[in-house]
C-alpha cells in the first residue's frame, strides 16, 4: 500500500504478484487500486493495496465468498474442513470459492505496517473485497462469514448490496455490543500495557474465555495438567502462546477496533433486501444467541437458526453439528 501522495504505480492494471499454480490451495497475492485509490472511511486514500487470497474450484462469474474470523485467514481448507470439500456446503467441484485475508490483518494483505496504523473499518474491508472480485471476474457472490466474518458479511450487505445474492452470518450480531466492545477494550489495554508479546497473550486469554463457555470448560478443563496449576490456567496460557506465535499485536489492535466501530443503525439494517441466514450459538457468551436473533429480526429477509452446542462461540469451528447441512441448504437455494 502507498498513500495517495506517493508516486503512483506505472502499471495501470491489477498486478498478480504470484501466478496461479496447479495447486489451487496456494495463496496468491494481487496489488489492487493501482490507478484509482481506495478511499478509507477515515478519509485517507490509498493506492497499491496488496491482497492475499485463496480460491478453490474453477473460476466463474458467480462465487461463494468466505469471510474469516479475527485470527483466521484465507486458507479455508486448514480451518473449516467440515464446510469445504466435495459434498460439503463449500464444494469446489460445484462452485468457485474465494477467501481473502482482511485489510489490517497479518496474513499477506496489507496490514498495520503498510497502513501506517491507520484506522480501518469493516466497510473498508468490503471495498477491498469488491476490487478483488472485479479482478477475479466475479459479478455475484453468496457470502458466508462467522464471528468477525459474520460482522463483515453484514458490512458487505450494506456496502455492496448489488453484488450479494444471499448471505450466511454465523455467531455474529448486527453491530458490536457494549459487552463485545468492552472485551476488546480490555484486550487492547493489555497489549498497550505490555507491548512486545505479553499483552497479546493476555488479550488472547481473555478472548478465549469469551470463545468457550462455562459448561465447555467444566467438561474439558477439570483438574491439573501441571502440578499446582489449574488446567484452565495452563490451557489459557498455552492458547496465549499459540496466538503469539502466529499473530501480530498491531493487527489485533486494528481489527478489534474495526469490529468495535461496526455500528449500523436500524434504518440501514431495514434496507437490506438480500436473504440472510443468521445463526446463533446456544452457549455463545460473546455474542449471545438472543442478541443474534434480535439483530436478525431487524433485517427484513433474515431467517434465524440456532446451533445447539455447549462449546460456546467457537462451536462453529469445533462442534458444528447440523450447521454444515443447514448452511448448504440455504446457500444453494435460489
Ligand atoms: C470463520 C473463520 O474464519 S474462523 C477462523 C478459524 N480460526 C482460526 O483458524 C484461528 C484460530 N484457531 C482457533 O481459534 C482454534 O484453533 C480453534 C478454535 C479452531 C480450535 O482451538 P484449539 O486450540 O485447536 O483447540 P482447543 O481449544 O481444544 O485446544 C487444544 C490445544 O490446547 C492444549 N490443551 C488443552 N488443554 C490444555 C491444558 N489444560 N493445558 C495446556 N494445554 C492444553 C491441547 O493439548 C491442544 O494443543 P495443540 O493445539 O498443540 O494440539
Ligand atoms: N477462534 C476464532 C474466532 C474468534 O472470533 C479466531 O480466533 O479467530
Amino acid at each position: 500500500m502507498t498513500a495517495l501522495s506517493r508516486t503512483p504505480s506505472p502499471l495501470p492494471l491489477p498486478q498478480e504478484d504470484e501466478r496461479c499454480s496447479a495447486d489451487d490451495r496456494k495463496r496468491r497475492t494481487v496489488t489492487l487500486f493501482r490507478t484509482s485509490p481506495l478511499l478509507l472511511d477515515c478519509g485517507q486514500p490509498l493506492l497499491d493495496v496488496r491482497v492475499a487470497y485463496h480460491t478453490y474450484g474453477e473460476a466463474r462469474e458467480e462465487a461463494t465468498l468466505v469471510l474469516h474470523a479475527l485470527t483466521g485467514n484465507s486458507a479455508v481448507h486448514e480451518w473449516w474442513p467440515d464446510f469445504l470439500g466435495a459434498g460439503r456446503p463449500l464444494d469446489p467441484t460445484q462452485a468457485y470459492i474465494v477467501c481473502a485475508n482482511v485489510l489490517g490483518g497479518c496474513a499477506g494483505t496489507d496490514g498495520p505496517s503498510e497502513l501506517g496504523d491507520l484506522p480501518i473499518s469493516l466497510r473498508d474491508m468490503a471495498r477491498v473485497g469488491r476490487a478483488l472480485l472485479e479482478h477475479l471476474g466475479v459479478r455475484r457472490v453468496r457470502v458466508i462469514g462467522a464471528s468477525m466474518g459474520g460482522l463483515l458479511a453484514y458490512a458487505w450487505l450494506l456496502e455492496c448490496p448489488d453484488l450479494v445474492a444471499r448471505a450466511v452470518v454465523i455467531g455474529a450480531p448486527v453491530r458490536h455490543s457494549p459487552w463485545a466492545v468492552g472485551l476488546n477494550s480490555a484486550a487492547r489495554a493489555a497489549i498497550r500495557a505490555a507491548p512486545g508479546g505479553e499483552g497479546l497473550k493476555v488479550a488472547r486469554m481473555v478472548a478465549m474465555l469469551s470463545y468457550r463457555s462455562p459448561q465447555s470448560l467444566a467438561q474439558t478443563q477439570v483438574g491439573q495438567r501441571r502440578p499446582g496449576v489449574h488446567a484452565v490456567t495452563s490451557y489459557l496460557e498455552y492458547q496465549g502462546e499459540k496466538l503469539l506465535a502466529r499473530f501480530c499485536e498491531r493487527s489485533y489492535l486494528t481489527l478489534t477496533a474495526a469490529m468495535d466501530g461496526f455500528q449500523p443503525n436500524d434504518a440501514e439494517l431495514a434496507a437490506i433486501r438480500v436473504p440472510v441466514l443468521a445463526v446463533g450459538i446456544s452457549s455463545d457468551v460473546l455474542y449471545p444467541a438472543a442478541e443474534v436473533r434480535a439483530g436478525a429480526a431487524a433485517v427484513p429477509n433474515a431467517t434465524y437458526w440456532e446451533l445447539d452446542s455447549i462449546h460456546g462461540h467457537d462451536a462453529f469451528l469445533m462442534d458444528s453439528g447440523d450447521l454444515p447441512v443447514r448452511v448448504g441448504a440455504f446457500l444453494h437455494q435460489g
